[in-house]
Order: C-alpha cells, then structure tokens, then sequence
C-alpha cells in the first residue's frame, strides 16, 4: 500500500490515508487511558494488540510483537556480528570535570565527590570506593574524608580519570552501562527478518519505511549484574547543534525522536525496564541527583514503573513530543527517562530500534531523497 515515489500510506481508524512526504507529519499515537488495548491490524493478516501502559510518559506495549523464531535470529545475527562491550558517550578521557560543592562550602563531602564522579565520568561509586581512591592517590592527606581547596591542588582530572579507568577494569558494573552491544542499520539490510519487521514497525508507529531505515538497530545483551542506568534515549534540541549522523557521535547530538525496544528472552530474574520520573507531579532535578535516581543499579526496587523482560515483547515510548507548528520534533519528554534494571538470575537480551530525526523535516526529507535515490 506504499508508494515510497509520492508519499506514504498508513490506516487511521480503520482507513487507508496517503499524504505525500512534503506534508508529512510526525505521527504520535493515541494512548486513551491506562489499560486501553488498540487492535492493530497487519497487512500480513496477523493483528497486534497495543496496551496502554501509562501516560506519563506515554508507554505502550506490544506482547507478540516478534516471533520466538525471530527473537533467536537477532540473538544469532548479532553474535555472528561480534558483541562488543557498551560504552556511554562519557568517557573516562574527560579534560576537566565540575566539582559539585551543592552546598558553596568550598570542599567536597564523599557525596559531593560521588556526584562529581557521576556526572564527570558516568561512574557510580560507593562511600568506601571514594575513601580506597583517596588512600591510593594520596588525595585526602589528612584522612577526614573532605577534600578541601588545599588538597585540590594536587589533584589532576586525568589522574582520576586514569585511577577510574583502572578501577572500571575491576569492577565494570559500577559503569553506568554494563553489557555488550552490536549494531545493525537498516537501510543496508539484506536480512529477510530484519527486513519484515522493520515493515512491521512502519505499520504499528504509522510513519514511512524511509524514516524506519534511517533508523539504528541495536542487539544489546546483559550478564549478571549487567545494567542501564537512567538515562534519556534523545537529548534536549539546540538548533545550535546539528544531530549525529550514523557512527558519528562527536560535536553532535543525538536525536531520536521515539524508541522501540524489544525483549529477545526470557530473563530469570531481574532486567525489567524501569521508568523513574513516570507519573511524578514534576522533575526536580538538583533532588533527583542527589537521591541517585538514575542509579538503577540499586534503586531500582524504588521505581514504580517497571516492565518486565518478556520475549517477543515490544515496548514503545516517544522521547519527544511534536512541535505543533512545524509537525516534526518538538520538546524532549523529561519523563521518558528509563533504563534497565540489573539482571539477577540468567541474562538479557534485548533490542534498541531508535527510529531517528532532525529538528528539521527539511533535513529528514533530504535524507530521504538521498535513501530513495540509492
Ligand atoms: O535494558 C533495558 O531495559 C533498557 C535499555 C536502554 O534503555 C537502552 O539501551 O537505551
Ligand atoms: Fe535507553
């Protein structure tokens, strides 16, 4: 029912829509209330059933979204692929960091420097790792575990940041992330599954292939242990910064205007998806630093919503909401913030489908040009 040429069709309510890809808009879909289940009819035949999961943020959820047979193709073609250990975007390489004395008192508590630490090198550390780096690198001289602007002095960021490197070595679950990754794009699919569910998924958001293999795939697996802290998927939009490219993540930002995420296995225990600002009166967000909210690694029992891993499960949520004037990407959604809860018992597997777009349809629509041009 696509003709990728002129414009893009999708069913709404029912009925079959075209609009060309010049008067496309993003599409947002409707989640009604909590509980509410949507019937989604697919061109193959098969139907979809879509739950409301909350509304704040807006979360839904698929059951069968993915076979059994196509859960184990993606575990397959990402270990033939090469799973490599996930990084975050910051790296313990950082040329400075903002020390966080939250109370002006010109020295840093141990709860001061964990922050420091957190927001510096995305390591979440304990009381007693802080006071072992003090003992190994000498820094707090008299032993009372403040550091003080004398016992700055000597103190180098790149001293830390290779204490830190080291230390990750040990004990790499205190890294924000702890699991292995591998990438797949969709628009250089030759893969006859891979392909069919990316159709699936135009057909379920109701926004065109094109936009879909512009998209990033990503096969990640957890361990023991292994975890996502909170995090957001997108980033705030800074007209000032252009968004990244595919495999290009520096100077830009990344944009992404909804997530897909798709459970792979069963995971014995442990490894549900965990939303800690859903359905909060409002973010604060100096407090929720200082609670260590986005620690998921230990608070995660704290959090109320949480989605169990369940396979061929998919679950939807959109980082962004729409700018009314333009259609296209609008304003992050605060409360999106998530991330995985550490797996307990057996391993996680899971997939990212981030489905991409510039602050500018005009930018998007080139780039499908270009796609459609290939
Ligand atoms: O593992 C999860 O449940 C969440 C993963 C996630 O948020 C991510 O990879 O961006
Ligand atoms: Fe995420």
């Amino acid at each position: 029912e696509e003709n990728e040429e002129d414009g893009f069709c999708y069913k709404k309510d029912g009925v079959s829509e075209c609009v060309s890809l010049q008067n496309f808009n993003l599409t947002r879909l409707d989640g009604g209330q909590v509980g509410d289940i949507t019937e989604i009819f697919l061109q193959d035949g098969k139907t979809l059933q879509m739950e409301t999961l909350n509304t704040r943020p807006l979360v839904f959820e698929i059951p069968d979204f993915l076979s059994d047979e196509e859960c184990e193709h993606f575990i397959n073609v990402a270990n033939n692929i090469g799973m490599k250990a996930s990084y975050t975007e910051r790296q313990t390489t950082q040329k400075g960091i903002s020390l966080m004395d939250i109370n002006s008192d010109k020295k840093l508590s141990l709860a001061e420097m964990k922050l420091t630490i957190e927001n510096g090198f995305d390591i979440y550390l304990e009381d007693e790792d802080v006071i072992e780096m003090y003992k190994l690198m000498k820094i707090d001289t008299n032993n009372d575990n403040f550091i003080t602007q004398a016992e700055m002095k000597d103190f180098s960021p790149q001293k830390m940041a290779n204490y830190l490197s080291d230390f990750l070595k040990e004990h790499p679950e205190k890294h924000s992330r702890y699991s292995k990754q591998a990438w797949l794009y969709p628009d250089q699919s030759t893969d006859e599954v891979f392909n069919l569910v990316q159709k699936r998924v135009s057909e379920v958001v109701q926004l065109p292939m094109s936009l879909i293999q512009l998209s990033d795939f990503q096969v990640v697996n957890y361990g023991i242990n292994g975890h996502y802290n909170a995090h957001l998927d997108s980033s705030h939009i800074r007209k000032e910064q252009q968004c990244c490219d595919r495999g290009r993540y520096s100077k830009c930002r990344i944009c992404r205007y909804m997530t897909i995420l798709f459970y792979l296995n069963d995971v014995d225990d442990g490894g549900e998806t965990a939303f800690p600002f859903a359905n909060k009166d409002s973010i604060n967000h100096t407090n929720s630093h200082l609670n260590r909210v986005q620690h998921l690694y230990k608070k995660c029992h704290e959090v109320d919503l949480r989605v169990p891993a369940e396979k061929r499960k998919a679950i939807i949520w959109y980082n962004h909401f729409i700018d009314e004037s333009t259609g296209w990407m609008g304003d992050i959604d605060e409360y999106t913030l998530h991330g995985g809860c550490p797996v307990k018992a057996g391993e996680k597997w899971i997939a990212n489908f981030w489905i991409k777009t510039n602050d500018e349809k005009s930018i998007d629509l080139d780039k499908i040009k270009n796609l459609l041009m290939k």
